[in-house]
Formats: C-alpha cells, sequence, structure tokens
C-alpha cells in the first residue's frame, strides 16, 4: 500500500493538511470547554459569552474540514482504485499468454472488483481514519501539556500497551482476509462460468443444478466472511478495553489534580474529551492497522504478475516467411509435435491439415508466438521467433483463432477496435469477408448492436466479422484457424478464393474441409497425422 499512497503523494499531503485543519478545530473546541466550565464556576458571564462565541466558530471551522476532507478521500480513494485497476490489467496484457492462462478470467475479474473493493474498504478508510485519528492526537496531546506534564507521561505508558495489541492479530487477520479474497476468486470464477454456459443449460433444463452449485459456492463466501468477522470483532474489542481503561484513568488523574489545585476544575472537561480523541485512536489502532496490514497479500497478488518486458530486436528483417526445423512441442511434457520440418514461403499460400487433435492449431499458436515451451528451430525472416518481439511479429501476422472474440458494441468498434480507418477501407473489409450485403439491410447499418459476444448476430457473421476485421489491418501473414467452419459452402468458397487469389498475402489456413477448388491454387499443405 505504500508504493501507491506514495504515488498519489501529492493529493495526500492535501488531505493532510485538510486533517490538520480539522484537528485544530477540535482541539480548540475542547479548550474552550474548560475556558467556559472555569467561566461559569467564577461568574464570569462576559467571558463566557465570549468563549461561547469562538466555540462555535471553532465548531464550524472543524466541521468545513471535516467536509472538505471527507470529499477529498472520496476522490483521492477512486484514483487509487483506478490505477490499482489499470495496472493489473496493464501487467495482465504485459505477461506471456501461458502466464495469462495460469488462472481464469473470473479470477482476474475477482482481483479487479472485489480485491479492489475489498482494498478500498479494508486498506484505503481504515488507513485515513487511522491518520486523522493520530493527527488529532498528536494536537490533544501537546493541548495536554498545557495542563500538566503527569497527564502526557500516564497517556504514553498506557499508549505503549495499546499498540502492542495489533501484533497479536496480524498473522490471523492476514489468513482470514486472503481466505476471503480466493473465496472471492472462486465464487466470481464459478458464477462467470455459470452464467457463460445460461444457453447449454437453457437446452438441458439444468436451473436447478445450478442453483445448487450457486448456493454451495455462496455459503463457502459466507463461511470465509464470517471468519475474518469473527476476527475483526476479537480486535474492535480488545481495543475497547484499553480504550475505556485509558479514559477513565485520565478522568481520575485530572480530576485528582483538581483536588490538588494543580488543575482548574473545568480542565476537567476538556483533558476528558481530549484523551477520549487519543484513546479512541489508539483503542482502535489495533483494528485499523489489522485491517490494513490484512491487505497485503492482495496487492501482492497484483504486484507479483510477472511483466515480459518488449525487447525490440533491431535486425530483424521479413526476408522470407516462417521455418520450422526438428520443432518438437508437447503440453504438460506429452509430446504432440515431433521434429516437424517445413517452410512456409512469404506471399504463398498453404493448407495445414489432419484429425481432430493432430496440433493443426497448436502450430499456428507457436507461429504466433503464443507457446514458447517447444525445442528445434523456428524462425520468421531473418531471426528466431524466441528473439522476436511480439509487438514485431503482429506487425506482420494476422492470426484469427478457433474463437475470436466480438465485443459488445457496434459493428463499426468491432471492426476499429479504437484505430481509424476510411469509409472506403472498412466496407472493403466488410465485402471482402462476404458481410456487406448483411450489413448494408440492418436498419441501424454499420451502427448496429451486435450484443455480448455477438449474439445477436449468427455464428457465421461473427466469424466474417472478425475475418473483416483482421482483414483491414493489412498485415502480410494470415493465420487462420478454421476461419470460414461456420459458413455455407458458397460463402466459405468466395472467402478462402479471395484469400488464396491476393497475390502478396502469405495464408496458412488450417481447415477441416479443404475444398479442390481452393486446393488446386495451394503452394503447400502440411500434414499431420
Ligand atoms: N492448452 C492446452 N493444454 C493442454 N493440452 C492441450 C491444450 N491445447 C490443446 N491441447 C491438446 O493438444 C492436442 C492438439 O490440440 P489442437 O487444438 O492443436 O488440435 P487440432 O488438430 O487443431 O484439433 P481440432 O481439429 O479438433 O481443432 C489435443 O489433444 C488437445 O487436447
Amino acid at each position: 500500500m505504500t508504493k501507491i499512497m506514495k504515488y498519489f503523494w501529492k493529493e495526500n499531503l492535501g488531505i493532510v493538511l485538510l486533517m490538520i485543519g480539522e484537528g485544530v478545530g477540535l482541539t480548540i473546541a475542547s479548550l474552550l470547554n474548560a475556558a467556559i466550565l472555569n467561566d461559569l464556576i467564577q461568574f464570569n458571564f462576559l467571558q463566557f459569552w465570549l468563549h461561547v462565541l469562538q466555540l462555535v466558530i471553532a465548531f464550524i471551522g472543524f466541521l468545513l474540514f471535516t467536509y472538505l476532507k471527507i470529499r477529498r478521500i472520496c476522490s483521492v480513494r477512486q484514483q487509487m482504485a483506478t490505477k490499482l485497476r489499470h495496472d493489473t490489467i496493464k501487467k495482465l496484457f504485459a505477461t506471456s499468454y501461458t502466464n495469462f492462462n495460469k488462472n481464469t478470467v473470473g479470477t482476474y475479474a475477482s482481483w479487479v472488483t472485489n480485491d479492489v473493493n475489498q482494498i478500498e474498504q479494508a486498506g484505503f478508510m481504515p488507513f485515513y481514519e487511522l491518520l486523522s485519528g493520530l493527527i488529532k492526537s498528536t494536537l490533544a496531546l501537546i493541548a495536554l501539556l498545557s495542563f500538566h506534564w503527569s497527564l502526557i507521561l500516564m497517556i504514553f505508558v498506557e499508549l505503549f500497551i495499546l499498540v502492542q495489541l495489533p501484533r497479536l492479530f496480524n498473522k490471523k487477520m492476514r489468513t482470514v482476509t486472503t481466505e476471503v479474497s480466493k473465496k472471492n476468486e472462486a465464487f466470481l470464477s464459478k458464477m462467470t462460468d455459470y452464467l457463460a454456459a445460461y444457453d447449454t443449460i437453457f437446452v438441458f433444463r439444468k436451473f436447478a443444478f445450478i442453483l445448487e452449485k450457486v448456493k454451495k459456492a455462496s455459503i463457502e463466501l459466507g463461511i470465509a466472511k464470517n471468519q475474518q468477522a469473527k476476527v475483526m470483532a476479537g480486535v474492535t474489542i480488545a481495543g475497547g478495553l484499553g480504550n475505556v481503561f485509558g479514559q477513565v484513568s485520565v478522568f481520575a488523574l485530572t480530576g485528582y489534580l483538581a483536588l490538588l489545585q494543580k488543575v482548574s476544575i473545568g480542565s476537567i472537561s476538556a483533558t476528558g474529551s481530549l484523551a477520549s480523541e487519543i484513546f479512541n485512536t489508539f483503542g482502535n489502532i489495533s483494528q485499523y492497522l489489522s485491517s490494513i496490514n490484512s491487505t497485503q497479500p492482495l496487492f501482492e497478488k497484483m504486484y507479483q504478475i510477472e511483466e515480459i518486458p518488449e525487447i525490440i530486436n533491431k535486425d530483424f528483417v521479413l526476408s522470407k516467411g516462417f521455418e520450422l526445423e526438428n520443432l518438437t512441442f508437447g503440453y504438460q511434457h506429452k509430446p504432440l509435435l515431433k521434429d516437424l520440418h517445413f517452410t512456409f514461403e512469404l506471399s504463398k499460400k498453404y493448407a495445414i491439415i489432419g484429425q481432430s487433435g493432430s496440433g493443426k492449431s497448436t502450430i499456428l499458436n507457436l507461429l504466433s508466438g503464443k507457446m514458447k515451451s517447444y525445442t528445434g528451430k523456428l524462425t520468421l525472416g531473418n531471426t528466431a521467433l524466441s528473439e522476436l518481439s511480439l509487438g514485431q511479429l503482429y506487425q506482420h501476422v494476422l492470426y484469427i483463432d478457433q474463437n475470436p472474440y466480438v465485443f459488445n458494441g457496434t459493428i463499426r468498434e468491432n471492426l476499429e477496435m479504437g484505430d481509424t480507418y476510411s469509409e472506403n477501407e472498412l466496407w472493403d473489409a466488410l465485402k471482402n469477408a462476404g458481410m456487406e450485403q448483411f450489413v448494408l439491410a440492418l436498419p441501424k447499418g454499420i451502427a448496429a448492436d451486435v450484443g455480448e459476444n455477438g449474439k445477436f448476430i449468427s455464428g457465421g457473421q461473427r466469424q466474417r466479422l472478425t475475418l473483416a476485421r483482421g482483414l483491414l489491418r493489412n498485415k502480410n501473414i494470415i493465420l487462420l484457424d478454421e476461419g470460414t467452419a461456420n459458413l455455407d459452402n458458397e460463402t466459405a468458397l468466395n472467402i478462402e478464393k479471395m484469400l488464396v487469389e491476393k497475390e502478396a498475402l502469405t495464408v496458412i489456413m488450417v481447415t477441416h474441409q479443404l475444398r479442390a477448388e481452393i486446393a488446386e491454387k495451394l503452394d503447400g499443405i502440411l500434414e499431420l497425422t
């Protein structure tokens, strides 16, 4: 948490200044309480009314600073949460393909929702409460010193004992918070999975089965949260006991000093409220620190994502296509591809065929730099793929996998994905992907919404939309995994023809259905067994 607080140091300094303003207002109000009581004891009515007026002004100042502080904390807290979410996703995008796939999408969603919320509630909020309390306590201690030194001495001894308390709870708090985070991850992951499977659940009428699973996952999450609340309750009680003891002892000592005529009688109302400020803060310190401490594992989880730096290979020239030599690869040490030799020359057209599970998509995954744990040689141009940054690779390569994602937005947004293209370029891409007539016939045309993962359009239309999105990018090499599998024979044939007839384009397509009209135009076929 220190890291993010430091990053926003200017904003946090502003908050500290507002807290000081708030604390000064409150301390002055406490001191005025003593003065008012003394005025009454001495029947000094003029002074009494003057002090009451000053008290009102002090309270107005206090409330004004409190208002500004609350507003500012809320805004800075949101800025820090946004930075955390942004940095986490940025790191996830900068890690390797294999690392990203170690967790489910639901887990990552949980990090940037549940965990960030937990950091806000259990980390940032207690931190500001503690900071505000410490500032008020420091001012209160200074004010108390103006009454009698013995008060400060006694408070210091008691505070020393109070601040030892958090240590007793640190370990337990970390454990229960980590457990809540894990259960949150599991819960969100399961929910994402069940809801994404809605169509399957719908046709199998498995609602009761899924509801039972939802209930079980929710109960498991509830147990972890209860466990956390139990530890929190223990921390609160321990702090509360110290707090009560401290306040009573200051009250008693001031009374004793007043009896000895070392302090005025009115002091008792000021020392009481000043001491309550100090002991409220330090009484809750164990709770604040345990809570802040408990968020540490959540930060660690986000910060430990390994970023793989993009190192640009300056010597790279796309002088030739992909060359595979003795290429061997397997998942989890299970051999799949063995000693493969093949050359995909630039501007030529290839198909990869073979039985289901023979490794066709895996080859495209290797060519597109997603899998790196192969042995043998795999080069593009004059450079080994392992020495090429993904940015450089994707400057030339377009990979359309078996399930390309269609975003919940318009056709135009799905095509552009944040880039800018002319109307002509957009429509050319739609035409080449066999999508032009369909889009023209839509009431909203290119501005039509496609829904979540394109659920408002057909499977074939989704495939053509993602193909158009790829064609727009004008890359030299296209890797197409069953890119026309969902299309009718005629549309599929037209698209494949369009691709193999593009002279400059290197085409490597995985297909189950190699049509004779296409096969005769190919320069090579890689058949896997
Ligand atoms: N991420 C993965 N982890 C472990 N095994 C995997 C993974 N991806 C694929 N496999 C396995 O590797 C083998 C080859 O998979 P691949 O997807 O390359 O086959 P394919 O020839 O493209 O199949 P299909 O024609 O059915 O799409 C399969 O047995 C598959 O179960």
